[in-house]
């Protein structure tokens, strides 16, 4: 099948990698020239494991990439893969996915064969039908149901394991209003919806919008409950990990988003649990247990800093950051708990080395004042205290050794040798 995909971000370059995998002819459309550049040259644009060679392998053959959206007209199906990033009052900010809806109607407006337009951003309940849909119509002059159809697919990859998750994961959700729609996706993700371990929600637009929400909301709120019960654990020296192990074991619960910590950061669970308490409040519902999500979420760092502070006067202190990233495996640092770390140690004076193994140069534009190491070593060398931000797999078993003073305050849980150090103390446990 054609297919065109708009906007070329995590989403839209995994999802256009893996759809030329399973044998589709793919277009990314997307705004930004280095971007469409480095896709036409077989590069991938981002760090995302098992992406850089299916790209390389499709790049001019069956994946192409280009800023013209014109060239949707010669495809069957458009993915809008746009941002839904959030208002300054935490409320979803449709700018972008308005913007994008007129340049494809534009493009598709007197196309003869039929054309799919599919939802894969995060929006909320309406928007694909009551935002969406209208924009093309009236850009395109084609009415819906004639000729152009729309459906809502939400997309629940993880960054860091993006390619596995799409190719493999547990459930797609196909959101349509037409059964001609509905077996469009059906064609389109036959190797994937074939699996046996893949179950296929076949549901209502709007449904399909929330489906999105909740899962997003649920795990979010999963892992600020895993951190609430991680504090009351070390209030009582109990070790959280071995609790909550146990509790996990209980399969109406899972042993999955069990960690507890520095809590959730990344591009997502942060925008979507505000956007769907910014929507509940606009229709009439007051999110309690998200808002209570949410400031369990924004505590945790504090704690983190607030444990090291009583182990070192952080004023003029050097301390290492280890970790950037919002978790491992990729270089993304939006929203990233490790920042607000950065924030509350300078806050109190203290000189800040951070080291992560790739996710540095994004960080570097934004905190110019603070240093950056090469390695974990380099980073803990002469420290008077380290944090660990992000559970990256090559920070276990670290030695400690060349610290000025072996104060480590672990936000991630990491394998440590505790006997070897001054101070070890763990978030919640
Ligand atoms: N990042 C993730 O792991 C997941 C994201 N999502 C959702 O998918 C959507 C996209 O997210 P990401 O891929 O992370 O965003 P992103 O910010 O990584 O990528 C979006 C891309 O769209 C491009 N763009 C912006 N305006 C454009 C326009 N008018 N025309 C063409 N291209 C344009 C940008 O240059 C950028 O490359 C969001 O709604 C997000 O909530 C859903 C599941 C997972
Ligand atoms: O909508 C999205 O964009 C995506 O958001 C999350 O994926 P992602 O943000 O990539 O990463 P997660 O693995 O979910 O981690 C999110 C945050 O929660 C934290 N986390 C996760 C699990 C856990 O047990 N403990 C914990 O603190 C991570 O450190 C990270 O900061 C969801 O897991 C995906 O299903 C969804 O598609």
């Amino acid at each position: 099948m054609n297919v065109s995909i708009v906007g070329s971000g995590y989403v839209g370059t995994t999802v256009a990698a893996c759809l030329a995998d399973l044998g589709h002819d793919v277009l990314n459309i997307e705004i930004d020239e280095d971007i469409v550049e480095a896709i036409n040259a077989g590069e991938a644009p981002i760090h995302e494991s098992g992406l850089a060679e299916r790209i390389a392998e499709h790049a001019g053959t069956s994946l192409r990439a280009t800023t013209e959206y014109g060239d949707a007209r010669d495809t069957d199906v458009t993915f809008l893969c746009l941002p839904t990033p959030q208002s300054e009052d935490g409320s979803l900010d449709l700018a972008i996915m308005r913007a994008g809806a007129e340049s494809l109607g534009r493009a598709l407006a007197d196309k003869d064969d039929d054309h799919l337009v599919v939802v894969k951003s995060t929006v909320l309940p309406g928007t694909t039908e009551d935002v969406v849909g209208p924009i093309l119509e009236s850009e395109s002059g084609t009415q819906l149901g004639d000729g152009l159809e729309i459906a809502m697919n939400p997309e629940f990859l993880r960054m860091g394991t993006a390619v596995g998750d799409f190719l493999e994961p547990d459930k797609v959700v196909f959101g349509t209003a037409s059964d001609g729609a509905d077996a469009t996706l059906r064609e389109l993700y036959a190797p994937i919806i074939e699996r046996e371990e893949t179950d296929l929600v076949e549901t209502d637009i709007r449904e399909a919008e929330l489906i999105k929400y909740a899962n997003n909301a649920f795990l979010a709120s999963k892992v600020s409950l895993v951190n609430e019960l991680g504090n009351i654990a070390r209030e009582y020296d109990a070790d959280a990990y071995e609790v909550l192990e146990a509790v996990g074991l209980d399969d109406r619960i899972s042993e999955r988003f069990m960690r507890s910590g520095l809590g959730w950061g990344g591009s997502c669970f942060p925008k979507d649990v505000n956007a769907l308490r910014a929507g509940a409040r606009e229709q009439g519902y007051d999110p309690d247990l998200l808002d209570a999500a949410v400031a369990v979420n924004d505590e945790q760092p504090r704690r983190l800093v607030g444990l090291l502070a009583d182990h070192v006067d952080l004023e003029g202190a050097r301390i290492a950051v280890l970790g950037l990233s919002f978790k491992p495996g990729t270089d993304d640092i939006r929203k990233s708990r490790a920042l607000d770390v950065i924030e509350y140690l300078a806050d109190r004076g203290a000189d800040i080395v951070a080291y992560d193994p790739v996710a540095i140069e994004n960080v570097r534009p934004e905190y110019p004042e603070i240093e950056y190491a090469d390695s974990a070593e380099g980073a803990l060398e002469g420290a008077d205290g380290a944090v660990v931000a992000t559970d990256w797999p090559e920070f276990d078993d670290l030695s400690f050794e060349g610290m000025a003073r072996s104060v480590v305050v672990d936000g991630r849980r990491i394998e440590v040798d505790e006997d070897a150090l001054e101070v070890y103390e763990g978030l919640t446990w």
